[in-house]
């Protein structure tokens, strides 16, 4: 348990409103004394005001996705409270990403022809201020995914969050042997590329797997929740990529915390739902019935991030 820093107390903004920390810890605990107070998880209070925040304002999330993952993504962000939209025709871009608070963009099943409309969201986004997230799914697979990769990475994405072969393959740029979709390292078997990505790109480099791990090319923080049995969901790896782009747009200038906060509740209604589930498919309900449902003294108690070094 970590001391309630001034940094922790900072505000955290959401497109206007803040939701400051202190007084989150006010509401929760209005008669403890400061030592209730210091013994409040810091990363379960900040994850909680993630969640609360984005359940009230449900902000709009623009996803340019693959065929895979449509499904799972859109009831993944509705259930934590976002409004996800599927929208990735290079001709409505003008008119609807303007109205979005964050665009999310994955490779999963790319084709020459997507890749325009999803560098013109991009472009938008950059344009008005929004954040958006890239996830480079199977990025290893082919020169011409990794090529599109990297050229949307010039696009400056405010998060980047793979598996770990995907990021080892971005840090790299090159490609070699494959898995497709699924990696073939342990996450912390990437954290020193995720760290030269975020470096070179400007990025917050994110790589999911055993430990969530989250970086901004110098500080490196580790999320420990979820179960193994979520790697046996197919795109449980791109709902996480919605969740975060959900959780940095309630809050886009925090957006490693955001990012952390983001996996760690996943990993923890994946955690809460194994209790329930009989395999993968049962586990995938039980993760979305959870993640609706969960509350704040569930968030404030479970979520497990530390430091990395
Ligand atoms: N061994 C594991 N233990 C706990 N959680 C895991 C494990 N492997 C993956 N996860 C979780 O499953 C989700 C998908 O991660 P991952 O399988 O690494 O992504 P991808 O599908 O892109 O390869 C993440 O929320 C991650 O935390
Ligand atoms: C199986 C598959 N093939 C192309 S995209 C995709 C979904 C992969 O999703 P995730 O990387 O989140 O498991
Ligand atoms: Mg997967």
């Amino acid at each position: 348990m970590g001391r309630i820093t001034n940094k922790m107390s900072r505000d955290f903004g959401i497109n206007g409103y803040n939701v400051c920390t202190c007084c989150l810890l006010k509401k929760i605990a209005p008669m403890a004394d400061q030592k209730q107070q210091e013994s409040i998880n810091p990363w379960g209070l900040k994850s909680w005001t993630y969640l609360s925040s984005l359940r009230q304002h449900s902000p709009l999330i623009q996803c340019i996705t693959n065929f895979v993952s449509m499904d799972i993504m859109a009831n993944t962000l509705l259930a934590a409270g976002a409004s996800p939209a599927m929208v990735h025709s290079i001709l409505e871009i003008p008119d609807f990403t303007p109205h979005t608070q964050s665009v999310l963009i994955n490779v999963g099943t790319l084709t020459p022809d997507w890749l325009p409309a999803m560098k013109a969201a991009a472009g938008v986004a950059n344009q008005l201020g929004k954040p958006w997230v890239l996830d480079p799914a199977a990025v290893g697979a082919s020169s011409f995914r990794l090529k599109a990769c990297l050229e949307l990475i010039e696009l400056k994405p405010t998060v980047i969050r793979g598996n770990g072969s995907e990021i080892i393959a971005l840090s790299m740029a090159s490609i070699g042997s494959t898995k497709g979709a699924d990696s073939l390292h342990e996450s912390k078997d990437a954290v020193e590329s995720a760290k030269s990505l975020a470096k070179s790109s400007g990025s917050i480099v994110a790589i999911s797997g055993s430990v969530d791990f989250v970086t901004d090319g110098e500080r490196v923080v580790g999320a420990h929740n979820g179960v193994p049995m979520m790697q046996k969901i197919t795109a449980s790896g791109c709902a996480v990529t919605a969740l975060i782009a959900a959780f940095v747009a309630v809050d886009p200038t925090h957006a490693f915390e955001a990012t952390a906060s983001a996996f760690s509740v996943f990993g923890l209604a994946g955690e809460i739902a194994m209790e329930l589930a009989k395999g993968p498919a049962s586990l995938r309900m039980h993760l979305i019935d959870t993640l609706h449902g969960l509350d704040q003294d569930t968030v404030l108690h479970g979520v497990t991030i530390s430091n990395f070094s």
